[in-house]
């Protein structure tokens, strides 16, 4: 069987819906599951989340790859007005603003069309578009002219203190307030929520009946879906209605070093080396210091990761889809071993290792479709501990810190680390935090030339290479 070929139909089942609309993988490409280019608009009042909603949804369809893009006007606009005016700016009565305003609505909307013409897939459109003309005008453009998708997610929010905490969090940090205090900048800015209120219309049911939409209340209180269609749609529901904003810490650590760790071979299911198990006992003090609230943790069903969290104080849950990427007939063999016996294959991975799947085994790309349950249910979830896999966890991160497809595989992930992320305004605060026992590190750049090994993993082939599994 060819590189990148899955021999059994089950292969369907496990890639799911992503063989609506693309055959193959492993072949450098990700899937194309858009069928038509979609355009997400945001409506609402200035500090309801918009630009954190379209910022989120972004990484997650890019992570699970679909080719999104954020277009926020507020960044057309301060660029079309070289300095910020003050609220009056937004004055409804304010004509000459208006004109400018309307323009730079219409240039993001050509930026947004132009994108999806050359490839894009899922456009977002920051803005208020807080009256029925302008998201009529982005009809007319989106749907009319050019037969996209349009898709409007409103953030209705009445709760003071979360529009309080908005604007403390991003507004008075905002490039429009450079040069003003923070007193100055809260009032200026909450006259120019009045002036967008006076215009404020909500997307309506009687009015608007021909949209499709959905309505988030008080950062999901209660959400209201109108005449959603299609696949893409679903899911862009389906996580708006999984996220939330309360604070919370997700902590991310390998398991302590394995045997094989040691050993150099990839995959299996070993135990943990001495200095593994003495990582477990560190990582079971450290969290048990931090006093964290209501933590769960999850680990893989693999022994070295259970063994990890054996003494850490706090409900346990195992997950199969969190064991390390399936090296197929590789397993348990070391880079070198797999240098010498498939230098072919060696050297594939290494030309495109997001896409490369080992034969009988899995991809990255395979990885990202499998955990997208886990990264879903970890967004519902407080504090949570993730303890998996070297493989696994780059794909977690990169899906947290917005890696591209290429960086993905490469990040690194150090054993006996735990990584500490916590979410901050528009991403998250990353801390590295190395406990202090030494353990190998099984990390592998991207070599210059493809299929070429550096010197700290030459020199252990394994005796005894497995046979196919
Ligand atoms: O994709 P690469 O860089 O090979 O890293 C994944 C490998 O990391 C390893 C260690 O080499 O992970 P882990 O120890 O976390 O289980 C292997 O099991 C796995 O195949």
């Amino acid at each position: 069987m060819a590189t990148g070929e899955k021999e059994s139909s089950d292969n369907m089942i496990s890639l799911g819906w992503k063989f609506l609309n693309k055959e193959t993988f492993g072949n450098g490409e990700r899937a194309n599951y858009v069928n038509s280019p979609h355009v997400i608009a945001m409506v609402g009042l200035p500090a309801r989340g918009k630009t954190y909603i379209s910022k989120k949804l972004s990484r997650y369809l890019n992570w699970i790859g679909i080719n999104t893009k954020v277009f926020n006007l507020g960044e057309y606009r301060r660029h079309a007005t070289d300095a910020y005016r003050s609220h009056e700016f937004f004055r409804p009565d304010n004509e000459e603003a208006m004109a400018i305003r309307q323009h730079c609505a219409e240039l993001a909307l050509e930026d947004v069309c132009n994108w999806l013409e050359n490839g894009g897939e899922v456009a977002v459109f920051d803005a208020t578009n807080s009256t029925r003309d302008r998201r009529q005008m982005i009809r007319e453009i989106v749907v009319k002219k050019m037969g996209y998708k349009l898709f409007f997610v409103e953030s209705v929010c009445d709760d003071p203190s979360i529009i309080e905490q908005n604007i403390m969090e991003v507004k008075v940090s905002s490039p429009d307030y450079r040069n003003m205090n923070m007193d100055e900048a809260l009032s200026d800015f909450r006259l120019r929520i009045e002036h967008y209120q006076e215009r404020y219309e909500p997307l309506s049911e009687e009015l608007e009946k021909d949209l499709s939409y959905m309505k988030i209340y008080n950062t999901g209180e209660k959400v209201v879906v109108h005449k959603h269609e299609g696949h893409i749609q679903s899911r862009i529901v389906y996580y708006l209605m999984n996220i939330h904003i309360t604070p919370r810490t997700i902590y991310l650590t390998r398991h302590g070093e394995s045997e094989h760790n040691l050993q150099g071979l990839i995959g299996g299911d070993s135990n943990l080396s001495e200095r593994g198990r003495r990582y477990a006992q560190a990582l079971a003090k450290y969290i048990d210091e931090q006093q964290i609230e209501g933590l769960r943790v999850w680990t893989s069903w693999l022994k070295r990761t259970i063994q990890t969290v054996a003494d850490v104080n706090a409900p346990q849950e195992r997950w199969k889809a969190l064991n390390e990427i399936d090296a197929g007939i590789c397993e348990e063999m070391t880079y070198e071993d797999i240098q010498l016996r498939f230098p072919e294959e060696f050297k594939a991975r290494d030309q495109n290792k997001f896409a490369y799947r080992y034969p009988r085994g899995e991809s990255y790309e395979d990885l990202v479709v499998r955990l997208e349950p886990v990264m879903m249910e970890l967004e519902r979830q407080g504090n949570v501990l993730v303890v998996s896999h070297q493989a696994v966890l780059r794909c977690v991160l990169a899906y947290f810190l917005d890696k591209s497809a290429d960086e993905l595989p490469y990040l690194k992930v150090p054993l006996h680390t735990i990584i500490k992320l916590t979410p901050v305004a528009y991403g998250c605060k990353v801390e590295h935090i190395m406990l202090p026992i030494h353990a190998v590190d099984t990390h592998r750049a991207k070599p210059e030339v493809p299929g070429q090994l550096d010197a700290k993993f030459v020199g252990k082939p394994n005796p005894n290479p497995a046979e196919k599994k």
